[in-house]
């Protein structure tokens, strides 16, 4: 698979083109950037909080009157007002990433509905804005039942210190875009996600099409319409088809009708774990090295009869653990391998406190990413 970075293909739009059947696709938000979450720290004078204060400031007729020098005083908050406010304020923000279209969007919905979507441009960078208070949760996916799992995300959980508070199933369902009128004979390149491009891997074969990577589904949709390409199509969804005015040229063109992607929910603080429902608890281990160190690992559970729903192994840069953990215990001079394990009991599960008790006991190091209610809904 050819792959370039969506960096240099996707450029930002610098002429006004008029696109059919949409809006203004290109109008929306800026994505938030690495360096807008760098330089913008807690909510401050651009948050809600302040842009609210700003709309009060301009409702006064004493403020902004051209007769009144009266320095800019709020009006005082009358209780009708201040339920409006709480009204407004409680649409949460959430970032995921891509652009407009991109299938983290319709999860961050789904998880959040009402939730205001705000774009990020990397992982990375969806995580920032939740540590640095720009948006409230983050949802991102982790793994797909074709494509496998997101190794980034599991990487970024680790160096990051957000929580797993949710997650959410979504059934993907890829179409192949083109600009209009671009039969599919036309085309030569196909751009879009990895974990697209891999999840339509026999039919973009069978169409003969060279893959090529870039950050996001709907970015490639973007990208595509943007440059009215005639040989060059996209692997994104029928929305992001509707967002950039592209035609669909195959719907359903997954491997497998069956393709679920699993998203995260993060926050800032952890949920209270319950017992009233299905819950799940994730989280990540190292072990030292030796013959049936993870059969002893996995046998905690299974002796508890708790079942597990996923084992991914990541490689350990050893600089990765070498932050202050509360929950680390020593860590050893080696240990190239971290073991994040799912499985189906509540933290408020005396047999999921025992389990992790006795892991701690031999584990090298431990942490609990979350304890969350499991989506058992319809994907
Ligand atoms: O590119 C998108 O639209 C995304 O939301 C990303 C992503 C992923 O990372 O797996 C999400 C769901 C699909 O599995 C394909 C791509």
């Amino acid at each position: 698979m050819a792959t370039t970075t969506s960096r240099s293909l996707i450029t930002p739009l610098n002429s006004p083109i008029q696109y059919p059947n949409c809006r203004n696709p290109f109008s929306t938000a800026k994505p938030i950037t690495r360096s807008h979450s760098i330089h913008i720290h807690a909510r401050g004078s651009g948050s809600n909080d302040a842009i609210e204060l700003q709309k009060l400031m301009q409702n006064s007729p004493y403020e902004f009157s051209s007769r009144d020098t009266l320095p800019s005083l709020p009006r005082p908050l009358t209780s009708a007002r201040l339920s409006n406010l709480a009204a407004e304020g409680s649409r949460l923000r959430v970032a995921y990433q891509g652009v407009r279209g991109a299938y983290s969007e319709s999860a961050a919905e789904k998880a959040y509905p009402n939730c205001e979507a705000v774009p990020c441009e990397q992982f990375d960078t969806a995580f920032q804005a939740v540590e640095k208070w720009l948006v409230d949760r983050a949802v991102l996916p982790i793994e797909n039942s074709l494509g496998g799992s997101i190794h980034r995300n599991y990487d970024l959980l680790l160096r990051h210190r957000l929580h797993i508070v949710g997650e959410v199933k979504l059934s993907i369902r890829h179409c192949l875009l083109a600009s209009p009128g671009v039969k599919i004979e036309n085309l030569k390149r196909v751009l879009s996600h990895p974990q697209a491009l891999a999840q339509c891997e026999n039919t973009l074969t069978k169409f003969g099409l060279v893959r090529e990577a870039v950050d996001d589904t709907a970015g490639a949709a973007k990208h595509v319409a943007l440059h009215g390409f005639y040989d060059v199509g996209a692997v994104a969804s029928f929305n992001a088809a509707k967002i950039y005015g592209l035609d669909v040229l195959a719907q359903d063109i997954q491997d497998d009708a069956d393709n679920v992607t699993r998203f995260l929910m993060l926050a800032r603080e952890p949920i209270i774990p319950g017992t009233d429902k299905p819950f799940k608890t994730s989280i990540v281990f190292s072990l030292e090295e030796g013959p049936g160190f993870l059969f002893k690992a996995l046998a905690v559970f299974a002796m508890r009869n708790i079942n597990l729903t996923k084992i991914e192994s990541r490689p350990l840069p050893k600089q990765a653990l070498q932050t202050s953990d509360d929950n680390a215990m020593c860590f050893p001079k080696y240990f190239p391998y971290l073991f994040y394990v799912d499985f189906e009991a509540s933290m408020a599960d005396q047999r999921a406190q025992n389990a992790l008790g006795h892991l701690k006991e031999f584990a090298t190091f431990m942490r609990v990413l979350g304890s969350y209610p499991a989506d058992i809904g319809l994907p």
